[in-house]
Formats: C-alpha cells, structure tokens, sequence
C-alpha cells in the first residue's frame, strides 16, 4: 500500500483505475485527476496478491513500464493490471500514453488497447492525446505539440520513440488490428460528440480520435465518455473525466462527513500536508531524457554551478562501473560543495552526440545501460542519505524506482504542471518529471537545498 492511507470516504468502489504505460506519465494523470477532487493513489507495477488500495480512493494509477518493451510484455503486464483493477473496484478504464504518442514501430499503443478493449468488451474507444496544459493539441486528427506539428518537433529525435507521422489515426492503424476515426473540432463543440462516435462504431470503427484545442473540449468529451468502459489518451482527458465524476465524489464525501461542499478548485483531501512544500534533506537530480526540455534544464543546472557528472555510455558499458564511478565522485564531493547545491548525475545528449552513441552501441543497449546505471546510483544515493530525489525522463525514471524498490507513494504538491511530488512510507520524496514538462529552472528550483547536504552513509 503506498504512503499512509487517506481516511474513509463513503465511495464503496473505485470509478477509474487508470494503467499509464510510463512512471512519469502516471504521476502527470494522478495529478490531474487528483486536482479535480479525486482522491488518488498511485502504484509503481501492479501490486502483488493481498496488497490493497488504500481505503477511500476514488482512483487508483499503476504505472507500468511498457512504452518500448517487447509487444507482448506489454501486453501481458497491461492485462495483469487491468485485472487487479478490476478486482479491486474500478467501474471505468483509462488507459495513459504520453501527450505525444509515444511509440515504436511494433507499438505498444495499439496491442495494449486491442487487448484491453477485447477484455472489456468495448466495441469503441475514444481517446485523444489532447493535453493543452502541456501544449499538446489535436485537430482533424492530427496532433501538433505547440505551434508545431508532432513530426515536425522535436519529438523526431526521439531516442527510443521517433514520431515522424502526426496524423494519429495512420500511427494507430500502423500498430492495431482495428479501425481508427476521428471527431472532429466542429462535432465537439456542436453537440454532435455523440452521434459522431455511434456513426464511427456504426462504420465498424474501434478507436476515435477526438479533437480537443482546449480544456473546455476535454470536459465535453469527459462528460460525454463518463460511463465508457474504456477510455485512453494523456491528461488532459482523464482531467475531463475526473472532471465529470469529481463533483460527484468530492461532494458525496463532503455529505457523509456532514461537511459543507467542498471547492473543487482546492479539493479537501483529509491529506493536508500533501500540500505543503517538500520536506528539506539532501536533494540530487538524476536526468537519463534527451528531450529538448530537459537538455534546457541539464543545461540551467550546469550554468547555475551545480557538482555534474555525465555518465559516458562510450567508454563505459558496465552499468555497475558507471553507477560506482558517479557514486565516488558523489562521494568526494564531501556531502558540501559549499553553496553549490545539490548534484546532477545526467546522460541526457542533445540529438547529434546520442545519435553516435546510438550508432555505436545500438540504441536499445545504451538506454539499457543507462538506466540500469541511473538506478543503481538511484539506490546508492538514498543508502547515502539523500531523501529528495529529481529524476527527469519517463523510462529512467521507471528504472529509478523498480531500483528502490518503491511500491507507490501519494502525490503531493506540483513542482511544475503535471509533475508532483509523490510522498513514499519509507519517507522519500521523488519529484519523477516527464522528459518535455517544466520550466529551464525546475531542476533547479525542485533540488535546491539551503544547507549543506546531510550525510549519514559513507
Ligand atoms: N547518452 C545516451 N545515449 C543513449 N541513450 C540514452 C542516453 N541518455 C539517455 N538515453 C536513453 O534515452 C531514453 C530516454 O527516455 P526517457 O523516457 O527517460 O526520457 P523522455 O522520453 O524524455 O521522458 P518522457 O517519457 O517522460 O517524455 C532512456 O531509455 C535513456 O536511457
Ligand atoms: O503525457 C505526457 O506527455 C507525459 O505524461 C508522459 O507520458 C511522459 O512520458
């Protein structure tokens, strides 16, 4: 069970039990559904026999790690936590992949959904990856991040999942044995949401791509989705689902507690220190993203003097090597660095530099190697007393907690949009951060430490 539980509420099952194919990707939807009043708990992989949800929860997350794994791993891993869902309450699906469709060729997009939607009997999926919170929009099917469209952005560089196509139905169709559509803008906004989606499951059509320039699009197409079996995209539509069903949760806690109706814009969660700033301690960051955004921050952190180590997948291939070769050089770092704040141990490459690692030792293998290193220094950092730990980057940071061994945690409060600070029971706090979110300083400001770093291992 993750973290301490909250208390009771008079919700007896849980309305949606969401599967995120990536670490950073659950924490971005706990937080949206969290902020629209639900009460959330997040599991890192799905639980084991006879671990429960904490009492009360009005959604749980797993988060799994099936982004780039072989088709059928994630397959299997997604049918494993569908069934632990479902057997612990959920009435509703969702299904999280990243705002900008992060796939490979093989998927996993579509196999997971055909699975998830054959056991669920669903003859239709709606989705979107609309997430205009991050910048991610969808129009005519199409998915542009910013100003820009999806292959043209920087997401074409992608170290394991290169976009190159933008128009979502094709990439879905690519990677599924059914039929894809869309709902377009005009239908949203004009009521015809609906009527759209019986046409398309009419036409023998299993996923629609609905579009979604804005917030107000999502909450019409939460409403409209609200008692789906089955439901998939990024944040932005599990926000307008919880939006949906947010009234009507936080609202009947607040009546079973004889308590006025809450405002759902400042939910009461019976969790009031979630809210408050992270607990000082020892702080490091850990970045294992190449995406544009992070290099920004590597690059904040290196301006700012903060200690760096580069972990240099070239010269050395052993993840043990490179994880004790940063662990030492933490070490001689005394603990102090007078003013220097805490320390960065990154791999993150602009485009040019990976694309010659990726040559040179396969991409698969590097990634390998990186984050099997980045984990284990995950591991020696927390046995050398640090308590506050930023890793940037959804399948490092995947790798950072199966090396902690952390079953799940409660979220706390947004360091930046979409990336909040998850509360462990063993007492660590880990601020996991999608590799595009955030502002250039966030690594910065989330790891600041006023002191000198405690120190109480070696
Ligand atoms: N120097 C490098 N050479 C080769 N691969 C690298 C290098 N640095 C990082 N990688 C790999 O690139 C991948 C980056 O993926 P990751 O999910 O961590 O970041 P991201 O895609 O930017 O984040 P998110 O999924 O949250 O958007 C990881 O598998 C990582 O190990
Ligand atoms: O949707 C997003 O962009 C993120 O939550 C994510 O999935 C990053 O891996």
């Amino acid at each position: 069970m993750p973290g301490s539980p909250p208390s009771p509420s008079p919700a007896a099952a849980t309305p949606i039990g969401t599967i995120a194919d990536d670490v950073t990707g659950a924490t971005d939807v706990a937080v949206a559904l969290r902020r629209r009043g639900l009460r959330t708990a997040l599991f890192f992989g799905t639980p084991g026999p006879g671990t429960e949800p904490p009492p009360g929860c009005d959604a749980l997350v797993i988060a799994l790690k099936t982004r780039t794994v072989p088709r059928a791993d994630a397959v299997a891993r997604s049918l494993e936590a569908l069934e632990w869902l479902r057997a612990h309450g959920a009435r509703q699906i969702y299904f999280k992949y990243c705002s900008t469709f992060d796939s490979t060729a093989e998927g996993n997009i579509g196999p997971v959904l055909d699975a998830l939607a054959d056991a669920l009997a669903a003859p239709l999926v709606a989705m979107t990856p609309s997430s205009p919170e991050h910048g991610r929009t969808q129009y005519h099917g199409y998915l542009f991040v910013g100003d820009v469209l999806l292959a043209e952005s920087a997401m074409r560089h992608h170290p394991l999942t290169p976009m190159t196509d933008s128009y979502l139905p094709r990439v879905l169709e690519s990677q599924s044995a059914h039929r894809a559509g869309v709902v377009p803008l005009a239908q949203v906004r004009g009521g015809g949401l609906g009527r759209r989606l019986a046409e398309l499951a009419g036409q023998g059509v299993r996923y629609a791509f609905v579009d979604a320039l804005e917030d107000a699009d999502l909450a019409v197409a939460g409403r409209e989705l609200a008692g789906a079996p089955l439901v998939a995209g990024a944040a932005g539509l599990a926000g307008g689902l919880a939006a949906a069903l947010g009234r009507s949760a936080a609202l009947g806690r607040a009546a079973a507690l004889g308590r006025a109706a809450p405002d759902l814009d400042e939910p009461d969660l019976d969790e009031p220190d979630l809210d408050e700033p992270v607990p000082g301690g020892a702080a490091a960051v850990l970045a294992g993203s190449c995406s544009a955004r992070t290099l920004e921050q590597v690059e904040a952190m290196i301006a700012a003097g903060r200690p760096a180590y580069r972990l240099d997948a070239l010269t050395e291939q052993d993840p043990a090597v490179l994880a004790a070769d940063a662990l030492a050089w933490y070490d001689s770092l005394g603990g102090r660095a007078p003013g220097a704040g805490a320390p960065l141990v990154y791999s993150s490459l602009e485009p040019e530099a990976l694309r010659r690692v990726q040559e040179a030792l396969g991409g698969d293998r590097s990634a390998a190697v990186l984050e099997s290193a980045l984990g284990r220094i995950a591991r020696g950092l927390v046995e050398r007393g640090v308590t506050r730990l930023v890793s940037a980057g959804g399948e490092t940071s995947g790798a950072v907690v199966a090396a902690l061994g952390v079953p799940g945690g409660l979220i706390g409060a947004e360091a930046a949009r979409g990336v909040p600070w998850i509360r462990t029971a063993s007492g660590l706090s880990l601020l996991l951060k999608s590799g595009n979110f955030g502002d250039r300083d966030l690594l910065l400001t989330a790891s600041h430490q006023p002191g000198p770093a405690r120190r109480t291992g070696p």
